[in-house]
């Protein structure tokens, strides 16, 4: 089970969506026009092949308050952030800080995503790193860290988030 958590708005339905196509895609044609999503209240479990099953769970960024109720039993964390987004950066980096000293995410392989780069607002990596001093919280975490700017609207970096996931879930669904 992946966990995929931020903060309301930030991509992750519409990520689930593109993953599953382009997985079901045989790696021909395109992922075509990005489908509607609505906010997502509770919680949508999405199975896609990879060509192994991988389940991913995503949670409502409204439910921020309980997300770590969903923590146990899962074998990696996506967590996503806006990067158009500078005034909601410092309350995702909030909510990270907190999933990141959970003890059932001790063992957790984490995969931070930087999404909207397709926007001309966007926040570079640097940009963002140097904002919330990510490269202080990497050194501090127990997990396995890895980042990643993507745009879920255009397509652009979802065949490296597909690699991770494939390599965190060789062993497990
Ligand atoms: N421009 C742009 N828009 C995006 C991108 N990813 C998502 N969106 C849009 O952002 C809006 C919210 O996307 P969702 O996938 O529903 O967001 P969410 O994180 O699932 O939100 P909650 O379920 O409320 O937590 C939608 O209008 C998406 O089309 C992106 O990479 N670029
Ligand atoms: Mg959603």
């Amino acid at each position: 089970m992946c966990l995929l958590l931020g903060a309301p708005g930030v991509g992750k339905t519409l990520l689930v969506k593109r993953l599953q196509r382009l997985c079901s895609r045989d790696g021909r044609g395109d992922l075509g026009d990005p489908p509607p999503t609505r906010p997502t209240v509770g919680t949508n479990l999405t199975d896609i092949m990879a060509p192994r099953k991988i389940t991913i769970r995503e949670l409502g960024g409204c439910m921020g308050p309980i997300w770590s109720s969903y923590c146990g039993n899962c074998h990696s964390l996506v967590f996503m952030m806006d990067a158009s987004n500078p005034t909601q950066l410092s309350a995702s980096c909030v909510q990270l800080l907190g999933l990141l000293s959970a003890e059932q995410l001790a063992n957790t392989s984490v995969l931070i995503l930087f999404n909207k780069i397709d926007l001309p607002c966007y926040m570079t990596t640097e940009e963002i790193q140097s904002l919330i001093r990510l490269p202080d919280i990497i050194a501090c975490a127990k997990q396995n860290i890895t980042i990643a700017e993507i745009s879920a609207y255009k397509g652009t970096g979802l065949a490296r988030v597909l690699r991770w996931l494939q390599e965190r879930h060789r062993t497990s669904s």
